[in-house]
């Protein structure tokens, strides 16, 4: 997919409500992300990021313009087309984990794998190489109760890799860590930046976005500032 785009908004739009109560969560934002950025988006509490996040990866339907993954137009899908190209291009974390509690780290990434069509085996093991990955090989067989937050959020981060996404999508994915987990989570972004991951990371934290190919700060909805448009280039670390 290099020099490709793998996400792109045109005009889009997420309005609620009406009349004196409108809320313009995003409003008319264009975007182009090319394979391979780490983008960092971040802003006021309640400026659009989350919103515009579901809005591209397809969790939540637009009200106004256009947004297409890995090429395909997605706000006039089908639900269940989605579902699938959800299922096989996008790898989702967010700030509470969404662990399912009864089953191990390695069961968490494995049903991952299968759900996006791996074979049992072939699940097993790349469950176990991508808990290696992030640095939980010795805790494959604990349930997420017997794990850190910190912990917890590496194994949820594997099992956003398990279907070897095309994009991965954060939603403030160090929001409910201390400090010395998010250093972990955040070496883990870096690593996976520096293998060609491309990144959609919400966060408040400036030091995520520190390690961003693109920062862009959006306000009541809009982008405020793109490091892109601006032409910022972060140190010579491409
Ligand atoms: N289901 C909803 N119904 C009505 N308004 C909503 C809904 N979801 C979000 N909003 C509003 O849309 C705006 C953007 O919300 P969003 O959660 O995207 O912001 P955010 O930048 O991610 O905030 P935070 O940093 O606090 O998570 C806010 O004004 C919010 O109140």
């Amino acid at each position: 997919m290099t020099g490709s785009t793998v996400l792109r908004a045109r005009g889009l739009t997420r309005r609620y409500g009406e009349d004196d109560g409108l809320v313009r969560a995003v409003d008319e934002v264009d975007l182009d992300v090319p394979a391979g950025q780490a983008l960092a988006i971040m802003g006021p509490s309640g400026c659009g990021k989350s919103t515009l996040l579901h809005l591209l990866g397809g969790l939540q339907r637009p009200t106004g313009g256009q947004v297409w993954l890995a090429g395909h137009r997605i706000d006039t899908m089908s639900e269940r087309a989605l579902a699938r190209l959800r299922r096989d291009s996008v790898g989702f974390v967010f700030q509470s984990f969404h662990l399912m509690d009864e089953l191990t780290a390695v069961e968490n990434v494995e049903l991952a794998a299968l759900l996006a069509g791996r074979r049992p085996r072939e699940a097993r093991r790349r469950a176990l190489h991508l808990l290696d990955r992030v640095g939980l090989a010795d805790r494959a067989g604990h349930l997420p109760s017997a794990l850190s937050g910190g912990q917890r959020q590496r194994v949820a981060i594997a099992r956003a890799l398990s279907n070897e996404p095309l994009v991965v999508l954060a939603d403030e994915p160090t929001g409910n860590l201390d400090s010395a987990a998010t250093l972990d989570v955040l070496r883990l972004f870096e690593e996976l930046r520096t293998a060609g991951q491309t990144l959609v990371v919400v966060t408040h934290d400036a030091r995520i976005a520190a390690v961003a190919d693109r920062v862009i700060s959006m306000r009541d909805g809009a982008f405020a500032d793109d490091s892109q448009l601006a032409g910022t280039v972060h140190d010579g670390r491409r």
